[in-house]
């Protein structure tokens, strides 16, 4: 989190009501429907399948120097919210802006299992839109953090998947990145390696930057990010400094683990219900006669008066200067 308050010149990313649903083809549907009706989706290759709702009106704004942990249990949408923001899927509903393309580690960087490490360093700054000369002043920084000694000359299909995520975390560090984002990729780091992430992390923090974490760790939340949100089946539990949110979080985890199903849906219901969340809306600016209006900041659930303005008349947007436009 920035010193000061954070303003509006500060945001990064702003993700507005974000719906995702997947249709999944589902042997339980299957067996509820008649028979002919089987047989004619069969046939026509429409088979019977389930919604899954896997992110459900997600809002938040990131600020530069954030680093913001993102917890929840397994399928409650961790990593699908991390692909909006990256771009890679669109969403059903909402909006999603950002000050500069988020580079979502491990996916932007396209490496070539046939090529060597070293090969791949090259093609990966490339591909990622660094200069031959910008990949080649990187070579040896990128080389340095992911520290896989002489097998950076081994064709990456010899990597063990470890090896192969540092190479990717150091190539997606290399590029300087503003917002990152990471998909448990420490997780798969040794102790030696973590430490140096986190430490680049660090670094791109104070350099102003925004860091989005996924992680089943919940601890390493709390260690190394400023701020967490709490998922929950796609919807958002609560969002606040990371010791709070990811300490809230563990200690249902632990309760659920334990079999105290009760004592853990009674914390999960408290999080939710004293949660925070953001409200945020996008508002075409209407040039310098007219005041902007841009609503944007956490609000307690059940009552709390958000900060800002919300409008109902949303449109899409192309970036972020149209939102400051008339500040
Ligand atoms: N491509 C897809 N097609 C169908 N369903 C999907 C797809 N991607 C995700 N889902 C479903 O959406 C829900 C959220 O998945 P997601 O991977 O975002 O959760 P997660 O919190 O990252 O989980 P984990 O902690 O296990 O990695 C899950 O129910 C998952 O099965």
């Amino acid at each position: 989190m920035a010193l000061s308050e954070p303003t509006i010149d500060d945001v990064t990313v702003a993700v507005s009501d974000i719906h995702v649903r997947y249709n999944v083809p589902s042997g339980e549907a299957a067996a509820r429907l008649p028979r002919g009706e089987r047989l004619i989706r069969r046939a026509t290759g429409r088979p019977p399948s389930v919604t899954v709702r896997a992110v459900a009106g997600v809002s938040l704004v990131a600020y530069a120097g954030e680093s913001i942990g993102i917890v929840g249990l397994n399928g409650s949408g961790k990593s699908t919210l991390l692909r909006i923001i990256a771009g890679l899927e669109k969403p059903m509903r909402g909006e999603v802006h950002a000050r500069s393309t988020p580079v979502l580690l491990g996916v932007n960087a396209a490496l070539l299992p046939e090529l060597s490490g070293a090969q791949n360093v090259h093609l990966g700054c490339l591909a990622m839109g660094l200069t031959p000369e910008e990949a080649q002043e990187q070579f040896d920084g990128i080389v340095e953090l992911a520290d896989i000694g002489p097998s950076i000359h081994l064709p990456m299909k010899t990597y063990s998947s470890g090896m192969a995520a540092r190479l990717r975390f150091a190539i997606a560090l290399a590029v300087r990145p503003d917002i990152l984002l990471i998909d448990e990729a420490l997780a798969t780091g040794d102790a030696s390696f973590k430490e140096r992430s986190m430490e680049r992390m660090k670094e791109m923090r104070q350099g102003a930057g925004t860091v989005f974490l996924v992680s089943h760790a919940a601890q390493t939340v709390e260690e190394e990010c400023t701020r967490a949100i709490w998922l929950h089946r796609g919807r958002l539990v609560t969002d606040g400094p990371a010791d709070e949110v990811a300490r809230a979080y563990r200690w249902y985890a632990w309760n659920l683990a334990k079999g105290e199903k009760e004592k853990a849906a009674g914390l999960l219901e408290d999080a939710f219900v004293t949660g925070v969340e953001t409200e945020v809306a996008f508002i075409p600016a209407l040039g310098d006669a007219a005041p902007a209006r841009h609503a944007a900041g956490p609000r307690p659930r059940g009552g709390g008066v958000p900060l800002g303005l919300r409008s109902d008349d949303r449109a899409p947007i192309e970036s972020f200067d149209d939102i400051f436009k008339g500040l």
